[in-house]
């Protein structure tokens, strides 16, 4: 597919000293250590670094989900740390879609339900049977979560991550609980709704092969910034090594 995409170079999220403090004294752990970060509009972006070293405190703070200790985070012209809780519940429903480990699909609910339960609460919603046509699913509508394989029910919950159209995608070791052809499927999926759609889209990952797709590898150590690798010669998902 080409992609007919013009990348925007303005910053989607941009951080400031972005410090986390979990508990106080010699109990304290220091999750993030102040982040500087430039996260342009529109990437595909990867973080990647060893367990513990604050690659999801970074994600959940970037998504509304959690508050920084100290430090700023901009989402565009917003100021993520100075939005009131009802502020960064919109912020959450306006701009942002979550994909975890754990799909999270509701078990009574078939899959079109599952990503109606979406639409039918977002602003401007893709259909829900387009949602599931571009994570390659539209035949299996009609199939429970238990009916189908992990790699399924992951398309099912990027179907219903993307169907409310978020500008932000963020996606929590998506492929973790998967196999290398399943993993491989839902990573190009995932490069899909970067290209199609124009989302940017950040990947917390232990799996280095990921990176590989990325715009941008941004390894994280010990709740700091290592290195920030731009990618100059991103592959395709059938291309990566696993
Ligand atoms: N709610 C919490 N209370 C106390 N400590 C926490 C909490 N959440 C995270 N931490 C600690 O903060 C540090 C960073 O955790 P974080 O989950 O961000 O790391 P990570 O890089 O995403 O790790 P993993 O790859 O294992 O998911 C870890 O030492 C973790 O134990």
């Amino acid at each position: 597919m080409a992609d007919t995409r013009l990348k925007s170079l303005d910053a989607a999220f941009t951080t400031k000293g972005l410090t986390k403090t979990y508990g106080e004294g010699p109990a304290a752990v220091h999750a993030l250590r102040g982040v500087d970060l430039v996260i342009p509009d529109g990437e595909f972006v990867v973080l990647l670094g060893p367990s513990g070293s604050g690659k999801s405190t970074l994600l959940n703070i970037l998504g509304g989900l959690d508050r920084p200790s100290a430090g700023s985070a901009h989402f565009k012209d917003t100021e993520l740390t100075a939005l009131s809780d009802a502020e960064l519940t919109r912020y959450r429903r306006d701009h942002v879609g979550f994909v975890f480990q754990f799909y999270n699909l509701m078990p009574s609910l078939n899959a079109r339900e599952n990503v109606e339960l979406v639409t039918e609460i977002a602003r401007t919603p893709l259909d829900p049977d387009e949602a599931l046509a571009l994570v390659g699913l539209d035949k299996r509508a009609h199939h429970f979560p238990s009916e189908m394989s992990g790699g399924e029910q992951q398309r099912v919950a990027i179907a219903r991550a993307v169907a409310k159209r978020p500008t932000v995608l963020f996606c929590d070791e998506p492929t973790g609980a998967l196999d290398s052809a399943t993993g491989r499927a839902v990573l190009k999926v995932l490069t899909d709704v970067n290209e199609q759609l124009g989302t940017t889209v950040i990947i917390v990952t232990h799996a280095a092969n990921t990176a590989q797709l990325a715009d941008r590898v941004i390894h994280f150590a010990d709740g700091s910034i290592r290195e920030v690798i731009e990618n100059t010669a991103k592959l395709t998902a059938e291309q990566i090594e696993w």
